[in-house]
């Protein structure tokens, strides 16, 4: 979809944040919508249909964990599927953005932006996705990608090799590496390959639990045993029954929840919230983290006789940075894969693009290369792909280039951007405080207090 037709909802409690972002869009898009209480949200999404949904991560009520943001990011994707929803979230908040993309966010934007590049994620957000595929996970983005863990480096044909060989055992595995390194990946195929192939594979995101969510999410409860349980759900074990349980940022969780797991993984069985009958449940446990979990043993925060549980066999990810030749066969990959879904030709490669890609270091592994080459295919100028048309955007290359950059690089203050856009709006105007406002989207009084605020 063009951007000009589009209708856009951005929720932020952040007053200047929705200021800026009104004067920004309302140029661009069909239709902008700004709110600042989150609880409106779903009203909102009820009275029209929105393209996107521009939404913070953390709001004052809240904490500054993101979970608000992640609950209301479930939400929209319970109320409307089909509308993109890019998180707003911090400068170097790379968990936070990581764990958005795989609740099912479409991209993410970071504060302070860039107006430009804003606009080039919303535009190639609004694109359409095909090949969504159905799994056991159902808020997991689209992925027409992920099928097969590829590369032709020596260590990802070594971790190919002990998959093959462990995946029709009943072995407990434990995948560990960054972020983006194919850990998921890796647990999918293990379950393909495995007696269990036929049963349901269903992963869990154990991070993003409370405590209280995490009893209720992995065991179930029944009606009523808490405020909102209007019925009975069966929790992620019990759905996994016969087939595998993939548990995803094991390392994040605490004493209480690693108690709660070892005592289910032990007995073979789990009891729901507000029940007190055992129901006998038959799983093959993966699970993934990014954390030294050795380390957190040692310092006690993870408990050993649990790893010991988790990890009859470890397989390690790589870096990408580490695989340089991977860089381009996975680059090509996606290329092919993204032409393929935005019916376009499959683009080239100039060679300084490809030296570009084999430079970089990719601190978000192969997710920050695939979001790079899906940006790149919708975003680039011809056939041939340029140096330009990739832009190291990850949290993580963000915070690193931020490092690097010249004072005239970095980005503005937001307060800087809206006495720039007013001075602008007026100069435009010729003084006519009117007219300015009307176009800012303002009233005058609301303009003069702004006046007053910059001291313009
Ligand atoms: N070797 C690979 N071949 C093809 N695609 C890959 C490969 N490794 C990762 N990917 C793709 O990169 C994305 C990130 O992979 P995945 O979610 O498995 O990483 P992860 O290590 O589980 O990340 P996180 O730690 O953030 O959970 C996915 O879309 C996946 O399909």
């Amino acid at each position: 979809m063009n951007l000009k037709h589009a209708r856009i909802l951005v929720v932020d409690d952040e007053p200047d944040v929705l200021f800026a972002l009104r004067l920004l869009l309302k140029t661009e898009v069909r239709e902008v919508v700004t709110e600042k209480n989150p609880e409106r949200l779903l009203s909102l999404l009820g009275q029209q249909p929105f393209d996107a949904v521009l939404l913070d991560m953390n709001y004052r009520s809240g904490q500054t964990t993101g979970n608000e943001g992640f609950y209301w990011l479930d939400r929209i994707r319970e109320h409307a599927p089909t509308t993109a929803v890019l998180l707003l979230t911090a400068y170097g908040d790379v968990r936070t953005a990581v764990r958005a993309l795989k609740a099912g966010a479409t991209d993410f934007l970071l504060k302070p932006w860039h107006n430009d590049q804003l606009l080039q994620t919303l535009a190639a957000a609004l694109q359409p996705k095909t090949g969504s595929k159905s799994g056991s996970s159902p808020k997991k983005p689209a992925d027409p990608a992920a099928t097969t863990l590829l590369g032709e480096s020596a260590a990802m044909q070594e971790v190919r090799a002990i998959i093959e060989k462990v995946a029709p055992t009943e072995a407990n595995v434990l995948l560990l590496g960054e972020n983006g390194t194919g850990k998921e990946l890796a647990a999918k195929s293990l379950h393909e390959q495995s007696r269990r192939a036929a049963r349901p594979f269903v992963a869990a995101d154990v991070a993003a639990l409370s405590e209280g969510l995490f009893e209720s999410e992995l065991f179930g409860h029944t009606k009523g045993a808490f405020t909102d349980a209007q019925a009975s759900r069966m929790g992620r074990f019990e759905a996994a029954n016969g087939g595998t349980l993939f548990l995803d940022e094991i390392g994040n969780i605490g004493l209480p929840q690693q108690a709660k797991l070892l005592t289910a993984l032990q007995n073979r069985q789990v009891v729901p919230v507000g029940s007190n009958v055992p129901v006998p449940v038959d799983i093959r446990l993966l699970s993934a983290t990014n954390a030294p979990l050795h380390a957190l043993v040692a310092r006690g925060t993870f408990r050993q006789d649990l790893m010991y549980r988790l990890n009859t066999v470890e397989i390690t990810l790589p870096p990408l940075r580490e695989r340089a030749d991977d860089v381009l066969l996975l680059a090509r990959h996606f290329a092919q894969v993204y032409a393929a879904r935005n019916r376009q030709p499959v683009p080239e490669f100039s060679a300084a693009a490809l030296r570009k890609l084999q430079e970089h270091a990719w601190p978000g592994n192969v997710r920050e290369l695939q979001h790079a080459v899906d940006r790149a295919v919708i975003l680039g100028a011809g056939p041939v792909l340029l140096p330009a048309d990739f832009s190291f955007r990850s949290p993580e290359s963000a915070a690193a280039s931020t490092t690097a950059a010249t004072v005239a690089e970095q980005p503005l203050p937001l307060l800087e951007v809206e006495k720039n856009t007013i001075q602008q709006a007026i100069a435009r105007h010729q003084g006519n405080l009117t007219k300015a406002a009307r176009e800012l989207g303002l009233t005058r009084t609301a303009l003069y207090r702004r006046l007053d605020k910059h001291a313009i």
